[in-house]
């Protein structure tokens, strides 16, 4: 489905993603694991369009994505969320995936047309807000979420941008420790039907073990691992890259 080919990110001399291959299935949950400034959010970058890669290919279903710009990758089914909050607090929830959706299908102006699509747009966003949990917040105020839930609102933001495949930059950030179980729920979710994949940047470990049928480990802008958990935990040059860190 998604495919890096050699793909690389120099800045300089320096390759801060160096080399990357993946290639992500069908409905795959792919965990991408790696110290802090290993390249994941660069490697992010890059898929999404937006950085250009130096060297090296993106493609989506086979087709070669990497001039594109990321408005053109998302409208072909490539989705994000990010780690600073793109969730506008001044307004409600439920206006807030309304938005979400009318950007993604785009308006018309024929009035008779207007009032179908607008009722369109609420059942869909109505629908987004159901998927992740937050159909009894649709009035509040989406600055006064709580991190879990506005989480969860930043995942159904996405999710009105129909992706075939979503990346997950560091979804559990400032989440408070009761609130990760539900959230694991609603993002194990996503790659539950319709075939969507996901690749998902996450320091937390266990979240990462409960979701990822495949684990990418990152390592100064190279993957030194892409494998089962399983394999990968036991793998010693992962463990010597993670030295000092708890795996
Ligand atoms: N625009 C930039 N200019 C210069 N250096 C950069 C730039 N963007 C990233 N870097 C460097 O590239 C390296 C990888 O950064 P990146 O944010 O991709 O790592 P990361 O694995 O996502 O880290 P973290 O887990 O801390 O979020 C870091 O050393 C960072 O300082």
């Amino acid at each position: 489905m998604l495919a890096t080919h050699g793909l690389t990110w120099r800045i300089g001399e320096v390759a801060i993603v160096d080399s990357v291959e993946i290639d992500l299935a069908p409905g795959e949950f792919l965990g991408v694991i790696g110290p802090n400034g290993a390249g994941k959010t660069s490697l992010f970058n890059l898929i999404t369009g937006l950085r250009r890669a130096t060297e090296g290919r993106v493609t989506l279903d086979g087709q070669d994505i990497s001039a594109l710009p990321p408005y053109r990758r998302a409208r072909l089914g490539l989705g994000r969320t990010f780690q600073a909050s793109s969730v506008f607090g001044s307004l409600s929830v439920r206006e807030n995936v309304r938005l979400a959706v009318q950007a993604h299908r785009g308006g018309s102006m024929k009035l008779w047309r207007r009032a179908a699509a607008d009722r369109e747009v609420a059942a869909a966003a109505d629908a987004a807000l159901h998927r992740v949990g937050l159909a009894h917040r649709g009035t509040t105020l989406a600055g006064t979420l709580a991190h879990g839930e506005k989480r969860k609102l930043e995942i159904a933001l996405l999710l009105a941008g129909e992706p075939r495949v979503m990346l997950l930059d560091e979804p559990m950030a400032g989440v408070s420790a009761e609130d990760v179980p539900e959230l694991v729920q609603v993002i194990r979710s996503l790659t539950g039907d319709s075939g969507r994949s996901v690749l998902m940047v996450e320091h937390h470990m266990d979240v990462i073990l409960e979701l990822a049928d495949r684990i990418a480990v990152m390592h100064h802008g190279a993957l030194l691992a892409c494998d089962t958990p399983e394999t990968v935990m036991a793998n010693p040059t992962v463990q010597e890259a993670y030295l000092g860190e708890s795996l």
